[in-house]
């Protein structure tokens, strides 16, 4: 039988102590320890419940799959009255953080309507990974095609890279 309910010895467990106790005066035999391995797992198993509870509580993004999908016409137009900005193929509403943005109003304003992915990515300024977390909240739509100008041969940054197996094509 397994005697240990806290798994370190300090820990409150006043019947494991005793049994312990017994144990060292000869009084108990044959106890079981429970394999360490099962409480990693399930410590493990705990704390992976306590961070999703708490990513429960935080904001995050609108995944691709829930935004609207948005033509480059209609992002134009769209744009006309709401201060929305491109970047790799995400629509982006930056209204609420046009005052807040450490490189400036003026930066952003001048990109409302545009595609903003090479400035944003290094061409004017090469944001932090929290300015990229920041921005996947303002999401608001994806771009039919990802870009501007959909040539056939274009991959829109917003698709993942697929690896597919290339077959030689056969002699004729
Ligand atoms: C809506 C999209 C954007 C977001 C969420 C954003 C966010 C941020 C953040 C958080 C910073 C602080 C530094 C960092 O963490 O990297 C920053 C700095 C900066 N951003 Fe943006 N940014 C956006 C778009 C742009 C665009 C389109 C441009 C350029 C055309 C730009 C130019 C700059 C510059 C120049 C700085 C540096 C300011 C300084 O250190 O003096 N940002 N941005």
């Amino acid at each position: 039988m397994d005697y240990r309910n806290a798994v370190k010895w300090y820990q409150w467990d006043p019947t494991k102590w005793f049994i312990a106790m017994c144990s060292i005066f000869g009084l108990a035999s044959h106890l079981r320890k429970f394999p360490d391995v099962e409480i990693k797992r399930s410590l493990l198993t705990m704390q992976l419940k306590k961070l999703d509870e708490e990513r429960e509580r935080l904001p995050w993004p609108v995944t691709s799959d829930d935004l609207p999908v948005i033509t480059w016409e209609r992002y134009q137009s769209e744009a006309q009255s709401q201060q929305l900005i491109l970047i790799s193929g995400f629509i982006h509403d930056v209204g609420q953080f046009m005052d807040q943005h450490p490189g400036g109003r003026r930066l952003l304003e001048t990109h409302v309507g545009k595609d903003a992915t090479t400035a944003f990515f290094g061409g004017v300024y090469d944001h932090s990974n929290a300015a990229h977390n920041l921005l996947a909240t303002m999401r608001v739509g994806a771009l039919h095609g990802g870009l501007e100008l959909v040539n056939e041969f274009a991959v829109p940054p917003c698709l993942k890279m697929q690896i597919v197996r290339w077959t030689p094509p056969s002699p004729m």
